[in-house]
């Protein structure tokens, strides 16, 4: 039998992205990836008999609400393999990955919450996975968005490279921030007026303390920490900087936020100034340093002639050192937005087809 299905939850930035580059991908491959479930939060669209839906028109069809138990039931019967393709933040959807993958069900997903949130569930994850039924689970997209980090790290791992640390900016929307703020010729902008300016962008979260609370970096941190064999116990079991000011953690809204921001414009400069005396450049990164068992998340100073310090707009840059390799591994691009993220969880649904395939 060939081909594969594919059940594809959440069609946002993200899932947007990958319906139209699957579009494609099924002009030049027919009968390759065949789409029998689309699901929102509100509305399931599903092919009864497991023929293929048609990306054009699924949702001119009939829908219905189905949870998650009744999808994995109608998964479960596929006659051909199926691939989960799970573009949501949802934490219900992290949580239910054990029961997809112990039916067989495989998944890719940019969603952090499952390999970032409790190691209990990470154990869960991978042991359902490396059980008898098991599907297979990719994830590349959960952290540098499409940028190939975690393949090259799985790689180094599985062949019996140790990871000596890990140092990386992996949020676009603190890159941006933070490359527009100090910078190698002495920046004078204020941070309240970077975050305000990354947010017209589009580069933050709608509620910027989203991003600058520092625990989506943290989650990302905690992934690269587990796949280098340090068990990270959760995101909020180490050191993370948040860049909000305790008085506005509180505040009823982004706007509310955004307005009060400019009274705390000090301290971050002061910080910046600091690092111009010694010819250096602020920059929030995650370290992991896997012989001492640390992981942190904060602000750090690099030299100007450090990679880190000549990074531009919202990429991401992460640096493996290893025991094999006398100087670290650079990777460095785009790190987030839908297309580059679209296509790392493309990429992986290649891949596992190529796996599954008889
Ligand atoms: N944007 C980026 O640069 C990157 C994003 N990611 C990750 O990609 C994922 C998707 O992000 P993004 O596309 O921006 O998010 P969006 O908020 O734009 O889209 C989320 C989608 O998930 C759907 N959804 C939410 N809850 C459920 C549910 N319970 N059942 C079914 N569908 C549901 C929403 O449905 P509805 O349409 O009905 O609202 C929506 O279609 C996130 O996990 C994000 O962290 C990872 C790397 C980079
Ligand atoms: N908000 C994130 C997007 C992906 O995880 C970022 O800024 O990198
Ligand atoms: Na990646």
């Amino acid at each position: 039998m060939s081909g594969v299905n594919v059940a594809i939850i959440g069609t946002g930035l993200v899932g947007s992205a990958f319906v139209r580059q699957l579009q494609a991908v099924q002009k030049k491959s027919p009968g390759v990836f065949n789409v029998i479930l689309v699901a929102r939060s509100k509305a399931t669209y599903v092919s009864k008999d497991y023929s293929p839906l048609s990306l054009d028109s699924y949702s001119t069809g009939s829908s219905d609400l189905l949870n998650i138990e009744q999808i994995a039931a109608y998964l479960e019967k596929s006659p051909k393999p199926v691939i989960l393709v799970d573009n949501t933040s949802n934490e219900d959807w992290a949580n239910s990955y054990p029961l997809f993958l112990s039916k067989s069900i495989s998944v890719a997903t940019p969603n952090k919450k499952a390999f970032s949130s409790s190691l209990d569930l990470w154990k869960k994850v991978f042991g359902a996975s490396n059980g008898p039924k098991g599907g297979l689970v990719y994830h590349e997209a959960t952290v540098g968005a499409g940028l190939p980090v975690l393949g090259p790290l799985n790689d180094l791992v599985a062949t019996g490279d140790e990871i000596v640390k890990i140092d990386g900016i992996v949020s676009g929307t603190l890159s941006y921030i933070f490359n527009e703020f100090s910078t190698i010729e002495g920046s004078t902008v204020k941070f309240s007026d970077v975050v305000k300016k990354a947010k017209s962008l589009g580069y933050t979260e709608p509620d910027p303390r989203d991003d600058l609370n520092g625990l989506d970096v943290a989650r990302k941190v905690t992934i690269l920490a587990r796949l280098s064999g340090l068990p990270v116990e959760s995101p909020t079991s180490f050191p993370v900087d948040s860049l909000i000011p305790k008085p506005l953690e509180s505040a009823a809204s982004a706007d509310e936020f955004l307005e009060k921001l400019p009274e705390y414009d000090g301290e971050l400069d002061k910080l910046r100034q600091e690092a111009q005396a010694e010819n250096k450049v602020l920059r929030f990164v995650g370290k992991v340093d896997i012989a001492a068992g640390a992981v942190k998340v904060g602000i750090e100073k690099y030299d100007a002639s450090h990679p880190f310090a000549s990074l531009k707009g919202s990429d991401n840059v992460i640096s493996i050192q290893s025991e094999r390799y006398a100087s670290p591994l650079i990777i460095q691009g785009a790190g987030a937005g839908a297309e580059v993220t679209a296509a790392g969880v493309l990429a992986d649904v290649f891949k596992i087809e190529q796996r599954l395939r008889k």
